[in-house]
């Protein structure tokens, strides 16, 4: 059995006629003598009345300042894409081909519990297989799945996989049915040099790797869930990204060997970020790998997804999205640590964001006066920061590009607030405002407009 599993994003499903779009190129899939799998995000983008952002203000609008419990914000935003495979699926009935609706969790997939971003443990994919003999199309709900707990609710707890994570169900379900290939569409030709947004003449890339690509988008680019990208490498599924809206042949994911070579193949950007350095110099030597380890525990514990993080003797840093600063400037300020030795002499550690101290701070402050000595961490905050990165293989470490980018920035009087590397980019930290500039610099230096 041939089988495509095709995935739609909310652009390609936000109306009725990007829909019957869309379900022609399934119903032309079928005509070639696959057996097309449908996955589908929630109907639109922000604003639109079902998609996944508003879904989430339907619980923000209540009261702002309490935030919704993740499990039941999961239960709210699955509906999104339950609407919308539903629909989809009515609509390649009305063209005359049957087809079945699945949520996650009837699809078999099995995640752990970390509600708002569960990873997929296991597909059990019978159900898919029982509907396609039955001579269905099969549309799946993409960005879930349910998590059994071995003493837990008898049907499972409904989870999602994280922004952007119907890409992943994809791949996922991909994988479980060891799919022809796994053909992402979205309403761009595929994955660019650089967001369209900020380089509108940005190529598309005909062929990238699939360390690239999971390097590309966790760098910042939405067009693909880094998780999708690792997991069709992994289980070595042919994975494409295609217009819905356009003829154009896209790009395809490759292993490495199939693409040697060195080159530069993109400039990324992230959303907002804030950055955090943390002056540990009042830290006695000793002490201060166990205040990194808690520093960097809570924010695992919290999923906060961490960017440039750096390490010396005298502090330690990192950047984190706009999004999760509120969750960790709570769990952060004002948190105590005790030092090592007997009560009275031990030092209390005092965390602090930020020059000025919160009335959190004050008030802990005061409280521990009478304990004993307390030396406060202060972490130093930038806000309204963005990470741009160049993304390449073979390419990083090679003797002078850290200088070309830093000497590009600095010629285009572009900040450049801190730097980082990995096997596959170099990234540095600008202000937020200057950031589509300093894409442009990267792409306009590195010749990006020629690469293919
Ligand atoms: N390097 C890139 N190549 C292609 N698209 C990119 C890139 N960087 C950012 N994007 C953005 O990703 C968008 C597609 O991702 P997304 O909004 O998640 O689409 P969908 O809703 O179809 O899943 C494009 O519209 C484009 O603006
Ligand atoms: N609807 C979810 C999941 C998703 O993957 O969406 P899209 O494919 O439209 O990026 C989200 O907005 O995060």
């Amino acid at each position: 059995m041939r089988i495509k599993v095709m995935k739609f994003g909310g652009t390609s499903v936000a109306t009725a006629e990007a829909r019957m779009t869309s379900a022609m190129r399934v119903i032309s899939a079928k005509e070639q003598g696959f057996r097309p799998v449908v996955v589908v995000s929630a109907i639109g983008r922000k604003g639109a009345p079902y998609a996944t952002d508003t879904l989430i203000n339907v619980l923000r609008e209540i009261d702002p300042n309490v935030e919704p419990e993740p499990r039941e914000l999961d239960l709210l935003i699955a509906c999104g894409e339950i609407l919308s495979s539903v629909i989809f699926a009515h609509t390649l009935k009305t063209l005359g081909h049957p087809a079945q609706s699945f949520r996650g969790g009837q699809a078999g997939i099995r995640t752990d519990g970390v509600y708002g971003n569960a990873r997929i443990v296991g597909i059990n994919p019978v159900s898919l297989f029982r509907s396609i003999e039955a001579g269905n199309i099969p549309v799946v709900c993409g960005f879930q799945g349910v998590y059994v707990a071995g003493d837990g609710a008898p049907g499972g707890e409904l989870t999602t996989l994280g922004r952007g994570g119907s890409d992943t169900t994809g791949a996922a379900i991909g994988a479980a049915l060891n799919a022809d290939a796994v053909e992402i569409f979205t309403d761009v030709d595929g994955v660019k040099t650089a967001d369209p947004d900020a380089v509108p003449t940005a190529p598309t890339l005909r062929t990238v790797t699939y360390d690239e690509v999971a390097e590309i988008a966790h760098l910042g680019a939405k067009v693909v869930h880094p998780r999708a990208a690792e997991i069709a490498m992994n289980y070595h599924i042919p994975l494409w990204v295609k217009n819905t809206f356009s003829d154009d042949e896209g790009t395809e994911i490759v292993t490495r060997e199939q693409f040697p070579g060195r080159r530069v193949t993109g400039v990324t950007h992230t959303g907002k970020l804030v950055f955090l350095q943390f002056n540990l110099s009042n830290v006695d030597g000793a002490e201060r790998a166990m205040l990194e380890g808690r520093i960097y525990e809570t924010m695992a514990r919290y999923g906060v997804n961490l960017f440039m993080l750096n390490l010396s003797p005298s502090s330690t840093g990192f950047a984190l999205p706009r999004s999760q600063y509120p969750i960790v400037k709570d769990v952060l300020d004002g948190l105590v640590v005790p030092g090592a030795g007997s009560a009275t002499e031990r030092p209390l550690y005092l965390f602090q964001i930020g020059q000025h101290a919160s009335r959190e701070v004050e008030t802990q402050a005061a409280l521990l006066e009478p304990l004993g000595q307390i030396r406060r961490v202060v972490a130093q905050l930038t806000e309204g920061c963005t990470m741009v990165s160049l993304v390449g293989h073979e390419y990083m470490q090679q003797p002078g590009v850290f200088l070309a980018v830093l000497r590009t920035l600095a010629d285009g009087q572009v900040t450049v607030l801190q730097t980082s590397d990995s096997d596959y980019s170099l990234s540095v930290l600008v202000p937020e405002a200057e950031t589509n500039r300093a894409v442009r610099l990267l792409h306009d230096r590195f010749g990006l407009a020629e690469v293919r």
